[in-house]
């Protein structure tokens, strides 16, 4: 029984156990039960946990991967801002320096400013000043014009009242083909108050020859400058005068440039030419007061002393060796000249007589001499006859030009002549002596003046003899080859310019018998 009591004892406490045990297990499974349901909720956290954190490491990448790029934004900028930063500093260092410069100039402009005010005023000063001369100079001016216009009123009287030939020189410039002298020059043109304009000095052999002329013009004097000089004589034609000019010198000395110019170059018309416009210029002009002008032109050329008609149409038979007209030379009781058959144009216009005298140009002789090739061997006399009326006044003029080209005044050994030519050279040499020897007759006052010994001294009689205006070009190469020439031609013309040979006289008022040079 105590066995049976022990196993009770033993069978209640094993119920009791197991009860305990069945009791720890249900509490067991509800604690794993509890702890299951935790452990769910633990993995629910951790899935949401989980997912929380790929979301965070999503945006963990997405900032990584930004903030990669702003990194090389954030370096270009660096580099943009180190390059903006440079510049920059470039242009602080440049707006010092323009600063500076800016500066500088301020001050200068400050200095000028000063300058300038003080320059004004020395202007104006200045001004006042030169006010003040330029009216002293249009005083001297005007003094120096009514001065010289007194001069040349005096010199016209004077020279009407000596009653002189009046003579003009003219150097021509040295042409291409002429030796540039390398012994220093020959002509020298003193500049003094007395001497300027009107002395030249030849130099030869060291020894000095002075020369005073009414006029001396060198070699830059231009056409133009030479005719201004002696407009008033032309303009003495109209003015009822008996007007000459002839041009003496050797060959190529520059007398057909002087008379006629260079053929095709307007500005270089000689003063035939610019005395025929003036002429006829004068005469439109003088139309309003009631002037009227008839004019009559006849040119002809002595070659080896015999008369050429220029105007002719019939010039042939002369030229063909058989004799043509002989032109005679003839001073009337009154003492009007008349050369017989000789051809008088009436003319209206300058280019009238500019057609006339190239005709004349081209029926002149011109031959050859070791001189110039295209030398004039004869004289060339070319006459414009002029009469005037005024009707309103009832007053008439009735004056004379003659412009005469003569021919080249060289000595035979120089010219180099042989026959023809040496019979043309000597025929001018005596015309030209006869010339010579007319002017010093007259100047000695001889009571025999040998006219007739050849015809030019006999056809210009009237023009030497006295009553006339007469003037005498003295043409002068500058070439040292021709200095002997040269110093002939200047004593020639110095000898007459010492001359006296009468009084102009006006012829008006119809006195045509007073004339001594008309040809009509
Ligand atoms: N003042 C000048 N200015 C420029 N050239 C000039 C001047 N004078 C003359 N001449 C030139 O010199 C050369 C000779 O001149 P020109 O024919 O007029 O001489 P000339 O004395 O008439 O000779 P000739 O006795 O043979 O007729 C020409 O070629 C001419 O154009």
């Amino acid at each position: 029984m105590e066995n049976i009591a022990m196993l009770s004892a033993q069978l209640t406490l094993s119920i009791s156990s197991q009860e305990e045990a069945t009791k720890q297990k249900d509490d067991l499974s509800s604690e794993v039960a509890s702890l299951r349901g935790e452990l769910h909720q633990v993995r629910d956290d951790r899935d949401r946990r989980l997912s929380q954190a790929q979301t965070l490491n999503a945006d963990l990448m997405r900032l990584k991967e930004s903030r990669e790029n702003s990194c090389v934004e954030l370096d270009s900028l660096t580099l943009k801002a180190n390059d903006l930063e440079e510049k920059s500093s470039l242009k602080e260092n440049q707006i010092k320096a323009l600063q500076e410069q800016l500066a500088t100039a301020e001050k200068k402009l400050q200095v000028s400013d000063i300058s300038v005010f003080e320059t004004r005023t020395e202007f104006v000063g200045q001004q006042k000043f030169v006010d003040e001369l330029q009216r002293r100079l249009e005083d001297a001016e005007y003094k120096l014009i009514e001065g010289e216009r007194l001069r040349k009123k005096l010199h016209n009287t004077i020279l009407e009242l000596k009653g002189n030939i009046r003579v003009f020189c003219r150097v021509r410039p040295l042409l291409h083909d002429e030796s540039r002298s390398t012994e220093g020059k020959i002509f020298s043109y003193p500049t003094s108050m007395e001497a300027s304009g009107r002395q030249i000095d030849l130099a030869q052999n060291g020894q000095k020859h002075c020369f005073t002329f009414d006029k001396v013009f060198i070699p830059e004097v231009s056409q133009e400058e030479v005719f201004v000089e002696i407009s008033q004589l032309v303009q003495s034609a109209l003015d009822g005068y008996k007007v000459c000019i002839f041009a003496y010198g050797q060959t190529g000395s520059g007398k057909t440039y002087t008379m006629m110019g260079r053929p095709g170059h307007p500005e270089e018309k000689g003063l035939i030419p610019r005395s025929l416009e003036q002429i006829f210029q004068t005469k439109l002009s003088q139309q309003p007061q009631g002037w009227k002008y008839e004019m009559q032109v006849s040119m002809l050329e002595i070659y080896n002393e015999t008369i050429r008609d220029l105007m002719s149409t019939n010039r042939s038979s002369s030229e063909n060796g058989t004799p043509g007209k002989q032109y005679t030379i003839k001073h009337d009781a009154s003492g009007n000249t008349q050369v017989s058959d000789l051809t008088v144009v009436d003319v209206h216009s300058a280019k009238e007589v500019a057609f006339l005298l190239n005709q004349a140009a081209n029926s002149r002789s011109v031959g050859k001499t070791q001189m110039n090739e295209q030398s004039s061997r004869s004289h060339f006399v070319f006459t414009l006859r002029i009469y005037g009326v005024n009707e309103s006044t009832d007053q008439q003029v009735q004056g004379v030009l003659n412009l005469i080209d003569l021919a080249g005044s060289e000595r035979l050994s120089k010219s180099g002549s042989t026959g023809d030519r040496l019979k043309e050279t000597q025929a001018i040499n005596r015309s030209l002596s006869s010339l010579s020897d007319v002017i010093f007759a007259l100047a000695k006052k001889e009571d025999h003046v040998p006219f007739r010994n050849s015809k030019l001294t006999y056809l210009l009689q009237p023009c030497l003899g006295g009553d006339s205006k007469t003037l005498m070009f003295v043409n002068i190469s500058p070439d040292p080859s021709s200095v002997s020439e040269s110093l002939c031609s200047l004593r020639f013309a110095s000898r007459v310019n010492a001359c006296e040979i009468g009084t102009p006289r006006r012829q008006t008022n119809g006195r045509a018998t007073d004339s001594r040079l008309s040809y009509f």
